[in-house]
């Protein structure tokens, strides 16, 4: 039978839920402080650093080397350098909603997260619990134009469709996902899913990229289940915006 545990129930097992800087939050651009000391991000992405795609059971994650510095996020609002890792998505059941961060309460189709750890610590595990562990990049989807770079990944869903499906996946390069003007906003936030550990700068982006409707069903094949149990559609695995709780979000842009 289907047991969804949602975000409403999370705070049971994880009281951090209601923590002081959870996320996602909705972004609202006329409150956000314009901050001239904040750098252009840097993100140097190796293609040879990718390896494979996989179902994790709540979303698809496309997973990197990060043994060396070749894939990086740098500068931005962070210091010292971040490796990535992995990146994944949110997503509804329609075009309507999936992104995790809102934008004045706009909703977006999906949501990129490209997630980084701070080479500080000795491990992506080891960083994941730090206040300044983890740089995590989102990027918002919207419905445009279909996108030749995300159609990449879409062709690999038939081998992965349900939980614990994973496959090979090389040389993919990830800034082809990024939009072309990297202006951003920022705040100290939270993984989205449990553990929800308080540990991550995050950096959206203000500029969306384009997916096609047809695109975004693709995302809506795959399954939260895995093999032989009851298909559970992989759809609407986003957390809903959480208490500011007084933080304050800094613009790259005026
Ligand atoms: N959706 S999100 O905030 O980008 C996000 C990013 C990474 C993780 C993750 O690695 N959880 C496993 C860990 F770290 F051991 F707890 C969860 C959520
Ligand atoms: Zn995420």
């Amino acid at each position: 039978m289907l047991i969804h545990t949602g975000p409403q129930k999370w705070v049971e097992n994880f009281p951090i839920a209601d923590g002081v800087r959870q996320s996602p939050i909705d972004i609202v651009p006329g409150q956000a402080s314009y901050d001239a000391g904040l750098k252009p991000l840097t993100l140097k992405y190796d293609p040879s650093t990718c390896l494979d795609i996989l179902n994790n059971g709540h979303s698809v994650q496309v997973t990197f080397a990060d043994d060396t510095d070749s894939s990086s996020l740098t500068d931005g609002p962070i210091s010292g350098l971040y490796r990535l890792k992995q990146f994944h998505f949110h997503w509804g059941a329609s075009d309507s909603k999936g992104s995790e961060h809102t934008v004045a309460g706009t909703k977006y189709p999906a949501e990129l997260h490209l997630v980084h750890w701070n080479t500080k610590y000795t491990s992506f595990s080891e960083a994941a619990s730090k206040p300044d562990g983890l740089a995590v990049v989102g990027v918002f989807l919207k419905i445009g134009g279909e996108n030749p770079n995300l159609q990449k990944l879409l062709d690999a869903f038939d081998t992965i469709k349900s939980k614990g499906k994973q496959t090979s996946f090389e040389n993919f390069d990830p800034s082809t996902l990024l939009p072309g003007c990297l202006d951003y906003w920022t705040y100290d936030g939270s993984l989205t899913t449990p553990p929800l550990y308080e540990s991550v700068t995050w950096i959206v982006c203000k500029e969306p990229i384009s997916t096609s409707s047809a695109q975004m069903a693709k995302f809506r094949t795959l399954l939260f289940s895995a093999d032989g149990a009851a298909q559970d559609c992989m759809v609407d695995n986003y957390r809903p915006p959480q208490p500011l709780k007084g933080r304050t979000v800094r613009a790259s842009f005026k």
